[in-house]
C-alpha cells in the first residue's frame, strides 16, 4: 500500500487487541501520521502516543475524543469492551463521514445492531481478529455489512492484509472464528503455561523450565508458519515409534485431550452467542 495514498484510520479503544493492530499497521509502513488513536484514561494514552509516535486521545481528559478521533478517517476501528460498542457508535454516529466504514472487531456485536446505531447507510464491517497481529501474523475474518461496497471491503481486507491474513466468512460464522483464532492464541499460552509448570515438577529450576517452554512453543509456531506447513506431518517427525514423544501424546490422547479443546471452541463461541443476546436484544 502506498504511504501517502494509505487510508486514514482512527483506532477507538486502543488496547490489548485494536493495539496490536495498530502496531501491526505501524510496523507495516504505514506513516504515524496516517493513524489516530483513542483510550479511555489520560495514562494510557500518553503511554501508547509516547510508544507509537500516534496522536493518542483520551475520552478522560476530552469527552469528544472518540468524535475528534474520526474526523476525515476512512476507516474506524472500534476497540472497546463488547457492551460499550452500541454507546460508542452513539457517541460518534453524527462525527462520522457518510463514507467512513466503521469496523468492529469486538465479539458478540452484529452488524444489524451497529448499523441501528449509525446513520443510515453508514458502511460497516464485523471483524474477529487476533493479537499476533502485533507482529504482523494475526488471523482475522472480515463480515461485509448492508451498505459495504465491494471496494469498501476490499479497503478493510488491504488494511489488515498489513497485520497477517484475512479470511471473509459469512457473519453467523463469527462464533467459529472467535472459538478457534480469536480466542486461540490463549489456548496455546496455557499450553506453555502448563508445560513450564510441568518441567518444574520434573525437577528444573523454574527459569530453564520457562525458557524451555517458551521457546518451544514459539519455535514450533515457526515450523507452523509456511503455507504448506502440515501440523500432523511435523507432530509425526517429532514422534518416534515406541519412543517418548509417542507416550505423551497418547497420554493427551487418553486424556480427552481432543473433546477437551473442541470443548474449549465451543464455550468461546457460545459465549459470543451470549454476548449478542446481552448486547444486541
Ligand atoms: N484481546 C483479544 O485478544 C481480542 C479482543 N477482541 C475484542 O476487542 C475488544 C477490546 O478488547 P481488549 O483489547 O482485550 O480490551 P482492552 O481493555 O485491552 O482495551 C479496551 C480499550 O478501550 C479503551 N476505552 C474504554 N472506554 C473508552 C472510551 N469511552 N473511549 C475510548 N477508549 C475507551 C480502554 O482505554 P484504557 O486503556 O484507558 O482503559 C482500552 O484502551 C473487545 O470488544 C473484544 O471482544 C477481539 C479479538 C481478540
Ligand atoms: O475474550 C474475549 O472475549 C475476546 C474475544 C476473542 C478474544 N478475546
Amino acid at each position: 500500500m502506498p504511504q501517502n495514498t494509505a487510508p486514514v484510520i482512527a483506532f477507538l479503544g486502543t488496547g490489548s487487541m485494536n493495539g496490536s493492530i495498530l502496531r501491526g499497521v505501524l510496523a507495516s509502513g504505514v506513516p504515524a501520521d496516517r493513524v489516530r488513536a483513542t483510550t479511555r484514561s489520560a495514562d494510557s494514552a500518553r503511554c501508547l502516543a509516547e510508544e507509537t509516535g500516534v496522536q493518542v486521545l483520551s475520552s478522560e481528559a476530552d469527552a469528544d475524543a472518540n468524535a475528534r478521533a474520526v474526523d476525515g478517517a476512512d476507516l474506524v476501528l472500534l476497540g472497546v469492551k463488547p457492551y460499550a460498542i452500541l454507546e460508542l457508535c452513539d457517541e460518534i454516529r453524527e462525527a462520522l463521514d457518510p463514507q467512513t466504514v466503521v469496523v468492529s472487531v469486538a465479539a458478540g456485536i452484529t452488524l444489524d445492531a451497529m448499523a441501528e446505531h449509525l446513520a443510515d447507510g453508514q458502511p460497516t464491517v464485523r471483524s474477529m481478529p487476533n493479537t499476533p497481529s502485533s507482529v504482523g501474523r494475526g488471523v482475522v475474518s472480515v463480515t461485509g455489512g448492508h451498505h459495504t461496497t465491494p471496494e469498501q471491503l476490499a479497503i478493510v481486507r488491504e488494511v489488515l492484509a498489513q497485520v497477517g491474513t484475512v479470511v471473509e466468512v459469512p457473519e453467523n460464522q463469527v462464533r467459529a472464528v472467535t472459538g478457534v483464532s480469536g480466542s486461540g492464541p490463549a489456548y496455546v499460552f496455557l499450553l506453555a503455561e502448563m508445560m513450564q509448570k510441568a518441567g518444574e515438577k520434573l525437577g528444573l529450576d523454574p527459569e530453564v523450565a520457562r525458557v524451555l517452554a517458551k521457546e518451544t512453543v514459539s519455535g514450533a509456531g515457526v515450523l507452523l508458519s509456511p503455507d504448506d506447513a502440515d501440523a500432523e506431518a511435523l507432530r509425526k517427525a517429532v514422534t518416534s515409534p515406541n519412543g517418548t514423544t509417542e507416550r505423551a501424546i497418547n497420554t493427551f490422547l487418553d486424556g480427552g485431550v481432543e473433546q477437551l479443546v473442541a470443548d474449549a471452541a465451543a464455550a468461546s463461541a457460545n459465549r459470543g452467542d451470549q454476548m449478542e443476546e446481552e448486547f444486541c436484544g
